[in-house]
């Protein structure tokens, strides 16, 4: 009786909604950190990811490097503090969201192991899932992609500190998936990561 009096008040289009709305797939959560130099291919494949879970009704976000800043670290340069504290935010908001059922695509460079290795334990720390992918992409590679020209403005002595020329990237040294994005396509990696939160019950 109850649930059909509130049905009453739903309108039509609603209602017929609600049947696709049930059947959508649920998802465990988890936060998934592309790290990986700049035109490394982390977005790309994010974005790719991020289409095939958003296709099968998965709850799933990207925090975009570039949004963030924007937004949540307005303000803060590439130091290597500043990086550290980047990291730790965008680790922060990623846990809130995958502890609540969440795919949270993060295609950040977090060049810092030690900056990282703090995000894997928060997530730990409160069981949620996470996994580190390192998108391996060669310095060569990356800089002849240069997707925001911030390579040739090194070369050209415009800007200084770009990671991977002459600012650290402490490369991890056992992610939990290696994507060698110079030597796979885009659809081929994000069906590796994919396989990967499969078998791992994450998705
Ligand atoms: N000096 C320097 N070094 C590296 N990257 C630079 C720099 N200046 C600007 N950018 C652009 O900012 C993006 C890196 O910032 P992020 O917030 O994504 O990462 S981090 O704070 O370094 O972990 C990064 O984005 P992606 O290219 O998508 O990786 C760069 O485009
Ligand atoms: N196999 C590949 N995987 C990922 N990106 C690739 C690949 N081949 C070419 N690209 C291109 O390289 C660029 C990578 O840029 P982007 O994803 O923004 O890198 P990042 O987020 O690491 O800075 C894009 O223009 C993308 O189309």
């Amino acid at each position: 009786m109850r649930a059909a009096r509130m049905t009453e008040a739903l309108p039509n289009e609603l209602l017929n909604e609600l049947p696709n709305e049930l059947e959508r797939n649920m998802s465990v959560g988890a936060t998934v950190w592309l790290t990986g130099l700049p035109s490394a291919g982390k977005t790309t494949i994010a974005r790719a990811l991020e289409a095939r879970l958003g296709a099968e009704g998965r709850p799933v976000e990207v925090l975009d490097g570039d949004e963030i800043r924007e937004f949540l670290s307005a303000g803060l340069g590439f130091s290597r503090e500043d990086r550290h504290t980047n990291v730790q935010r965008i680790g922060f908001v990623a846990q809130l969201l995958a502890s609540h059922g969440v795919t949270v695509l993060v295609p950040v460079i977090a060049p810092y192991a030690d900056s990282r290795e703090a995000v894997r334990k928060r997530h730990q720390a409160s069981g949620t899932g996470y996994v580190e992918v390192h998108v391996a992409t060669p310095v060569d590679v990356c800089s002849t992609r240069d997707v925001k020209g911030l390579y040739a403005k090194r070369a050209a002595g415009e800007i200084s500190g770009l990671t991977g020329v002459d600012d650290p990237y402490e490369a991890p040294a056992d992610p939990d998936l290696r994507i060698p994005a110079h030597e796979q396509n885009v659809e081929e990696s994000a069906a590796a990561l994919y396989a990967l939160l499969t078998e791992r019950g994450l998705l």
